[in-house]
């Protein structure tokens, strides 16, 4: 049992398998006698601004949200749960985020002129983890898919809680979603919040098996030198 958590992050374009990886990566874990807790984001059903965000990703809101406003609501759907992420993290030796500050810094920023993309990954930035003081990840994960192969997951899913639309606000954006992913890249390859691993949810044209996904997260976590794994 360590003292805090390892905490990782889970982040990448909508319907990529994150909620997939998370699970299965919190069930290897576990199997190796390792207390982990799986915390997604937003938290629709929990906070104030959740609720605002559900609004928002439907489509429901009477004026346009910019991206500063929505940035302001994601992350303070952060804040509002914040003693629930410092408990989980006091409390079990990783915390997996299935999105988590990155996703507001790559989403947010794809919503902006190209020149000011980096002030508003910045901003973003400082408001969750300076001002809000949320902790930062030890590491996070990009799980890179092309934008047509996420959709046609997004498609796969159950009905969702938090929308009844087929792909909601985020999801039917074809250029916001192609903009994100050129923001992911840009901010694992400055090591923007903390560290990065990349991994490619396909190969040769066909998804990866999950297990084989989270056995390369493991090999990053181990690589940190942070402990053993098994
Ligand atoms: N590696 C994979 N192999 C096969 N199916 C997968 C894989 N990853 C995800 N899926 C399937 O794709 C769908 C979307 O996956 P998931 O819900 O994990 O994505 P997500 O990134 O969490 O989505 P969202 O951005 O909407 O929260 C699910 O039906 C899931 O079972
Ligand atoms: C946490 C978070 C999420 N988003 C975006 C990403 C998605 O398009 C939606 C909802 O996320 P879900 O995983 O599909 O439930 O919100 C964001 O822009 N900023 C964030 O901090």
């Amino acid at each position: 049992m360590f003292v805090t958590a390892f905490i990782i992050a889970i982040e990448g374009g909508d319907g990529v398998g994150k909620n997939t990886i998370s699970n299965a990566l919190a069930a290897s874990l576990r199997s190796k006698s390792k207390s982990v807790a799986v915390i997604d984001f937003p938290r629709y059903g929990d906070t104030l601004a959740g609720g605002a965000l559900k609004q928002f990703l439907n489509g429901e809101t009477k004026r346009p949200v910019t991206a500063q406003v929505a940035a302001v609501l994601y992350a303070l759907d952060r804040f509002e749960y914040r003693d629930d992420i410092l408990k989980a993290i006091n409390e079990n030796d990783f915390v997996i985020f299935d999105r988590y500050v990155a996703s507001n810094v790559a989403y947010q920023a794809a919503k902006v002129p190209k020149a000011d993309r980096s002030t508003m990954m910045e901003w973003v930035a400082d408001l969750e983890l300076e001002t809000f003081s949320l902790p930062r990840p030890n590491l996070n994960v990009l799980l890179r898919l092309d934008v047509a192969a996420a959709r046609s997951l997004v498609s796969r899913k159950p009905k969702r809680d938090y929308t009844s639309l087929e792909h909601d606000v985020h999801e039917a954006d074809d250029t916001l979603q192609t903009r994100l992913r050129e923001n992911y890249e840009h901010i694992a390859d400055q090591a923007m919040i903390s560290r990065w691993t990349v991994i490619d949810v396909s190969r040769f044209g066909s998804l990866r098996n999950p297990s084989e996904i989270c056995a390369e997260v493991e090999r990053s976590v181990e690589e940190l030198g942070a402990f053993a794994i098994s």
